[in-house]
């Protein structure tokens, strides 16, 4: 047999259900959620050519695609149409060795995570829904459960705007804080995970939102990229502080004074630039709030405890992003493919 032309990336997966995971690959590229895997991952057999006239049609819930299944093999396929995928494979003895040890980029990594914690909740769940890139994967990973109707009756408490937004075009049914004032679990990426599951949220700006639902669920599992694990919170980028827009200069103020002695610390106002003005102005929240962002060069160090009482003690600061013993657990998607779950002590 002929390897089949490729006119798309190769996708290399390992899979038990070959003819599911073609399915669920297939609805994926015409979802176009997986053309970020350039350096792409797993493979199947087929023996045979097939077509997916239509996406939404696939029954096989994407809970089914496991990287992490077996045995290796490639998966040809080529884009002949918009909305048609021819899928081909060469018998294993043609097919090159598979790779000893997969290399996933970031994006591959975080919608790992994310299919992991979809598969982890139940029927019935009160659920907060997180924001990020991280937590979009995997509200798009629960919306195709539910419409594979492997998941029923679960209802989400979005923590942003723009995860209402998805929620509702993903068809999955929401609710709010005050009708369900205890959540069963929330799911939501992190900007950074120390040893002890303390977390830097909200550099995407949602972190009041985010504090409030996940700190009103039982469970709350948090889903990185192992980039995202540090010795030390603010490591790796700023730790924000959403604040009142009165008197912003003057808590920026306050926050210097907090930290004053701290080598290269800085806070700064987040700005965001505003084309029709053509000018930078105050990024501005959900809540209408502004975001101060405070810097330090190796890490905030200290009792985070206290610290974080301290910030939160200046009139005007509304609440920061560093989530102290709140996460449960968190799934670290890692670059060889393997998924570590780490559990609060
Ligand atoms: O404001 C943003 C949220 O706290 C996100 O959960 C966090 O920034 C992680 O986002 P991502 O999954 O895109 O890295």
């Amino acid at each position: 047999m002929q390897y089949h032309s490729v006119d798309y990336p190769i996708i290399f997966f390992k899979t038990q259900e070959y003819h599911g995971s073609a399915v669920v690959l297939a609805h994926k590229l015409l979802q176009n959620r997986i053309k970020r895997f350039l350096a792409p991952i797993y493979s199947l057999p087929f023996s045979t050519s097939l077509s997916f006239p239509s996406p939404r049609s696939f029954p096989t819930p994407a809970a089914r695609f496991s990287p992490l299944f077996s045995p290796p093999v490639i998966l040809h396929f080529s884009l002949t149409m918009r909305t048609s995928i021819h899928l081909q494979t060469s018998p294993p003895h043609l097919l090159s060795p598979p790779l000893a040890s997969p290399s996933l980029n970031q994006d591959s990594q975080k919608l790992l995570c994310a299919q992991h914690a979809a598969s982890l909740v139940k029927p019935s769940t009160i659920l907060g829904l997180g924001t990020g890139s991280t937590a979009s994967l995997f509200l798009e990973q629960l919306s195709d459960l539910l419409s594979a109707g492997s998941l029923h009756s679960i209802v989400g408490v979005p923590t942003s705007l723009k995860t209402d937004a998805l929620a509702k075009t993903l068809n999955i049914p929401l609710t709010d804080l005050g009708s369900h004032p205890v959540l069963d679990l929330s799911v939501d990426g992190a900007d950074e995970v120390d040893q002890e599951l303390n977390l830097v949220k909200g550099r995407g700006g949602s972190l009041l939102r985010e504090k409030m639902v996940e700190g009103a669920s039982r469970e709350f599992v948090v889903i990185v990229d192992e980039t995202k694990l540090v010795p030390r919170l603010g490591a790796t980028g700023p730790i924000p502080v959403e604040v009142v827009p009165f008197g912003w200069d003057y808590t920026i103020m306050k926050l210097k004074e907090l930290f004053k002695g701290e080598i290269g610390f800085d806070a700064k106002l987040r700005t965001v630039w505003d084309a029709k003005e053509g000018k930078e102005v105050p990024f501005k929240t959900d809540n209408d709030n502004y975001i101060v962002n405070l810097l330090f060069e190796k890490g905030i160090s200290g009792d985070l405890r206290l610290i974080s009482d301290e910030i939160l003690r200046i009139t005007g600061v509304i609440e920061h992003g560093i989530f102290i013993g709140m996460a449960t657990s968190v799934i670290v998607a890692k670059k060889d493919g393997k998924i570590e779950i780490l559990n609060k002590k």
